[in-house]
């Protein structure tokens, strides 16, 4: 390997998950919600790759009225006493807790992660409300990786929904009331959509 090879690996890695600051842009929502965005916080990582060969992926499945059906995608959970699989989910989580945590009062604790194998997954309209975010403000910070996917948002109870559209990279936080006054959805997309893999960090006990 070149020098200069080494030298630009070097620079981009610690690009990544580098101090939020002020390059993120917070947008207000109605009843105590907002969303925070920081597009292509993590652009040069294979992080991807690695998440998607490495992971032992679970189906889902879920109870709907009499019947248990599969839920379009792959996840594995991972709690705060668990080994992560990637080194660099632990530094965005470092960094995440450095930005937000005189602001959300604790450290982000958990990683959910999901695998979209195509535009065909989805997950349906819900909050992350099991758990303290029923009656709790808190934060979801979801980090995007692969494929472009639109991750949408609409009032609890009815209204026009809002579209971010989330590429390699990209980091978004849902905080405040979002997860019970707000819903979110990752709709299946018709276009031919290559892989996507979202990472969620979560406070200890909000689901
Ligand atoms: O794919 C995403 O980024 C959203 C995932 C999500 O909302 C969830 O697993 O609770
Ligand atoms: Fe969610």
């Amino acid at each position: 390997m070149s020098v200069e090879l080494q030298g630009s690996l070097f620079t981009d890695a610690a690009e990544d998950f580098g101090p939020l600051g002020s390059s993120v842009t917070r947008r207000t929502l109605t009843r105590g919600a907002w969303v925070d965005v920081r597009p292509g916080w993590a652009g040069s990582v294979d992080l991807f790759d690695r998440l998607v060969d490495g992971v032992d992926w679970r189906a889902e499945r879920r109870q709907m009225y009499d019947r248990v059906v599969d839920v379009p995608r792959l996840v594995r959970f991972y709690s705060e006493s668990e080994p992560w699989p990637e080194p660099a989910m632990s530094e965005a989580k470092s960094a995440l807790d450095t930005h937000y945590r005189s602001e959300l009062g604790e450290p982000f604790a958990t990683a959910g992660l999901c695998y979209y194998r195509d535009g065909s997954d989805s997950v349906a309209w819900h909050g992350d409300n099991i758990g303290r975010s029923a009656v709790e403000d808190t934060m979801v910070a979801i980090l995007s990786l692969g494929a472009t996917r639109q991750l949408m948002l609409r009032p609890r109870g009815g209204g026009a929904s809002l579209k971010f559209t989330l590429g390699h990279g990209d980091l978004i936080v849902m905080g405040g009331s979002c997860q019970r006054t707000w819903e979110h959805a990752v709709p299946k997309s018709t276009r031919a959509t290559g892989p996507r893999v979202s990472v969620q960090f979560r406070p200890r006990g909000v689901r």
